[in-house]
């Protein structure tokens, strides 16, 4: 196949009115709306009725967009059981993938496949995931699941639901500003497995649970761990170029750097390596130093070996912010789960009810069919008895 279209790079496969990506100049709108306004004058509830409605709310709309949202904030107690009857050492995402495919259980009517029926839905799993991933840190760790709080801001209830204590107004903003920056990214991996398993006719849950296990690979969500423990393993700033130039010579990569549609610094990580070096001034540790070393020695590396740099991605300063937060490491994708949930969502529905031709349709790319053994065509069956072990 032609080499340009690995990875279904450059190949159009729907119209989207959610989100748009320049890459060559590193600017990400979603709905319209430069995702620099939205974390300057927003919040990530507002946020995520503008993705899931396509505007921003009213204040009506707002308000009432967030009593749902607070409304839905608990967990069947059911669920809770059967995430304390789980081995503590199942991953957070994995808990996570197989808990929102469990939500469908609790359904209204699984059987309603209007708008509305999914805008619900939607809801659910935006107020329902972070209490989540909260429940099960708290439950592997030995310690009581909390309730979710009647009032307070998404972020501020994630945090509390986590620690068991209200957070400062200063890190709840942090978090809805990571909340933000994480909703929406067009047409990435995970989202691409949502509208793929959307396109169907599957349900919410199965599409989003099929996101859930996308984003946790590294080379996707999950670099924001593999981006936190080269952080540790570096250790000190002192030993940075060294460990990158060794990481790189030797056919590695480097999480949290390059991306397949930026050109240039992701604007997200712009914003978030300016947290993570506020975070890291105030708690007076290294991660911001560390990072931004890495970040440089990167693109030096990469500029005099490969002749072209490479720049930095969401992934890269958000460990820094979360660990310095106290927060562990392994929660690191699950929180961009709590955010991406509304981008997935918002997919979700485009998919199973645009109103514009060309309407989506059951996505069915097409392979290269190239044979390993024996040619393309016309192989001789060989009874089992007779065949002889093949030389890979
Ligand atoms: C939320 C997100 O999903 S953001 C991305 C999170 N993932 C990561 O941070 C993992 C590290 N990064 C990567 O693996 C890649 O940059 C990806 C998968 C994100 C994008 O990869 P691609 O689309 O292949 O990037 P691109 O076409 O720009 O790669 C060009 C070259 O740079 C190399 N390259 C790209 N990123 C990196 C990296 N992080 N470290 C080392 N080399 C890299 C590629 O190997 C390729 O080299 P080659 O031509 O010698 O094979
Ligand atoms: O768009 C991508 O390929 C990955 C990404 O940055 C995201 O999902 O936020």
């Amino acid at each position: 196949m032609d080499a340009r279209n690995i990875g279904l790079r450059n190949i159009e496969v729907a119209d989207t009115k959610i989100c748009s990506i320049d890459g060559e100049n590193g600017k990400l709108i979603y709905r319209g709306f430069d995702i620099l306004d939205l974390v300057n004058h927003s919040t990530f509830e507002e946020t995520s009725y503008l993705l899931l409605f396509g505007e921003l709310p009213s204040p009506e709309q707002l308000a009432d967009f967030g009593r749902r949202l607070r409304e839905a904030r608990g967990i069947p107690e059911p669920m809770i059981k059967n995430m304390k009857n789980r081995p503590k050492r199942a991953q957070p995402m994995d808990v996570l993938q197989s808990c929102v495919a469990e939500l469908a259980d609790y359904d209204l009517n699984i059987d309603d496949f209007s708008k509305e029926a999914h805008t619900r839905r939607a809801i659910t799993l935006i107020a329902k995931i972070p209490s989540i991933v909260a429940a099960w840190n708290r439950i592997r760790t030995g310690q009581h699941v909390v309730d979710p709080m009647e009032e307070g801001s998404h972020a501020a209830n994630f945090l509390y639901m986590l620690r068991g204590v209200e957070p400062s107004a200063e890190e709840a903003k942090v978090m809805d500003i990571c909340f933000i920056l994480h909703a929406e990214h067009s047409f990435n991996a995970s989202t691409f497995a949502a509208r793929e398993i959307s396109s169907t006719r599957a349900s919410m849950y199965a599409a989003i649970s099929g996101a859930v296990g996308a984003l946790s690979g590294e080379l996707h969500g999950g670099a924001n761990v593999q981006v936190m423990k080269m952080l540790l393993e570096i250790g000190d700033p002192a030993n940075v170029e060294k460990w990158v130039a060794g990481r790189l010579s030797s056919g590695g990569r480097i999480m949290g750097m390059g991306h397949a549609v930026y050109r240039t610094t992701d604007p997200r990580a712009d914003i978030l390596s300016r947290l993570s070096k506020a975070i890291s001034k105030e708690k007076n540790n290294k991660w911001f130093e560390i990072t931004e070393r890495v970040e440089k020695a990167t693109k030096k590396w990469m500029l005099e070996h490969k002749g072209q740099a490479i720049y930095p991605n969401v992934d890269l300063y958000s460990a820094s912010i979360y660990y310095s937060m106290g927060i562990p490491m392994d929660l690191n994708t699950p929180i961009f789960a709590i955010s991406r949930i509304s981008g997935w969502a918002s997919h979700v529905i485009e998919e199973k009810f645009a109103e514009a031709a060309p309407k989506p349709a059951l996505y069915r790319p097409k392979a290269v069919y190239i044979g390993r053994y024996c040619g393309p065509m016309g192989c001789e069956y060989v009874p089992l008895s007779e065949r002889k072990q093949q030389v890979a």
